[in-house]
């Protein structure tokens, strides 16, 4: 099983725990401080690494584009090229934020809008780079990125599985120091469009560590997620979701993603092994709540057990596990027994 190197000490696959990334992307509102604040939200939440989104504007988008009017509540300027420059931070900005993110202890990094943007994150040596679902269509970036084998995360919003294929096919003729991630790109996704099974497929198709990146409302499609096996989670996260902004509907606050991180780790925790077999824990229930073999009448020495004369009752002491009652019936009795007794090995022959 391929496991992804990050840091000398956080692998991504096989055993280790699911790496869970808080999503800042815009929800810092164009806001150092409030950037700051995520950050910090996100190390106190438990979360594995913070995440921004780093663009280029004039190589993602063109000309014309920027033009466009976007007239509409979430919007922070009257074309999109406006909104989008001031919810761009700098590459200084993104070096403070960097800074900022050592200081407080968690890992930092963005996705790379565009190639221009992958070079900068490279420079500043982030642990590695997200590709979002902007770029699952984009091959030229993705054989780029995967020519600079750095470690890779990737999002697959808004192709099918032959495109996924092709993302796998190009990344891994390089290395396989990468994951993919399943994705529906929709602000929110409605439930019955997750498609969560999905998962279990990347699984059995490709040999890297496969995740989820979740645009839906709440927590619960998530864990779901890491229950069928995600080894990456992504969930925006937000300081409030009235805010303005796309993606604040289906991002977490500082309380839901510290909730969603305890509860990722319970189901690792709790998903434990395929193999059925009684635990340490029951054994205080086995004791006050297992039933066992007892005597249905008294009896003596000498005669035989019929079913009726076999009871199966919680009792104390304890008799025989009642899984043997078929070996006992019919047996003869060796000692005289009086009803409710428990019978033991020994006590027939
Ligand atoms: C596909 C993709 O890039 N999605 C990103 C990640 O989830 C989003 O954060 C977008 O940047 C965001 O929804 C754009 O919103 P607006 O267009 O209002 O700036
Ligand atoms: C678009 C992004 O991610 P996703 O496709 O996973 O939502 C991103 O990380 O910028």
């Amino acid at each position: 099983m391929v496991e992804v190197k990050i840091t000398e000490n956080i692998k991504i696959g096989g055993n280790n725990p699911c790496f869970i990334i808080a999503e800042v992307g815009q929800n810092h509102q164009g806001d150092i401080e409030i950037a700051k604040k995520l950050i910090k939200a996100a190390k106190d939440a438990g979360a594995s690494c913070v995440k921004f989104q780093k663009t280029c504007l004039k190589e993602k988008f063109t000309k014309k584009y920027l033009e466009r009017p976007y007239d509409n509540p979430n919007s922070w300027g009257e074309t999109y090229g406006e909104h989008k420059r001031h919810l761009e931070f700098s590459e200084s900005q993104y070096r403070e934020l960097f800074k900022y993110a050592q200081e407080v202890g968690i890992l930092f990094t963005a996705s790379a809008m565009d190639m221009v943007s992958f070079d900068f994150l490279i420079n500043i040596k982030v642990p590695f780079i997200k590709i979002g679902s902007g770029d699952s269509n984009n091959l030229l970036f993705l054989k780029y990125a995967a020519s600079k084998k750095v470690p890779l995360i990737i999002s697959t919003g808004m192709v099918d599985k032959s495109a996924v294929k092709t993302i796998y096919d190009i990344i891994s003729a390089q290395h396989k120091q990468f994951c993919l991630l399943h994705c529906i790109s929709a602000y929110p996704v409605p439930f019955e469009d997750c498609n969560l099974t999905v998962l279990l497929d990347y699984k059995n198709t490709f040999d890297v560590p496969v995740g989820y990146s979740g645009q839906e409302v709440g927590t619960a499609v998530a864990l779901a997620a890491v229950a069928l096996g995600a080894k990456v989670l992504e969930k925006h996260i937000t300081l409030d979701k009235t805010m303005k902004g796309t993606d604040h509907v289906c991002s977490l606050t500082p309380v839901e993603f510290k909730q969603l991180v305890k509860d990722v780790r319970d189901i690792e925790a709790s998903l434990g092994t395929p193999i059925k077999k009684v635990v340490t824990s029951e054994i205080p229930c086995i004791d006050k709540l297992q039933k066992s073999l007892v005597m249905g009448c008294t009896k003596n020495k000498g005669e035989i057990l019929y079913p009726g004369d076999v009871k199966i009752k919680v009792a104390e002491p304890k008799g025989l596990n009642a899984l043997h009652f078929e070996e006992v019936i019919y047996k003869t009795l060796v000692y005289d027994k009086k009803e409710d007794e428990p019978l033991n090995e020994g006590d027939f022959c």
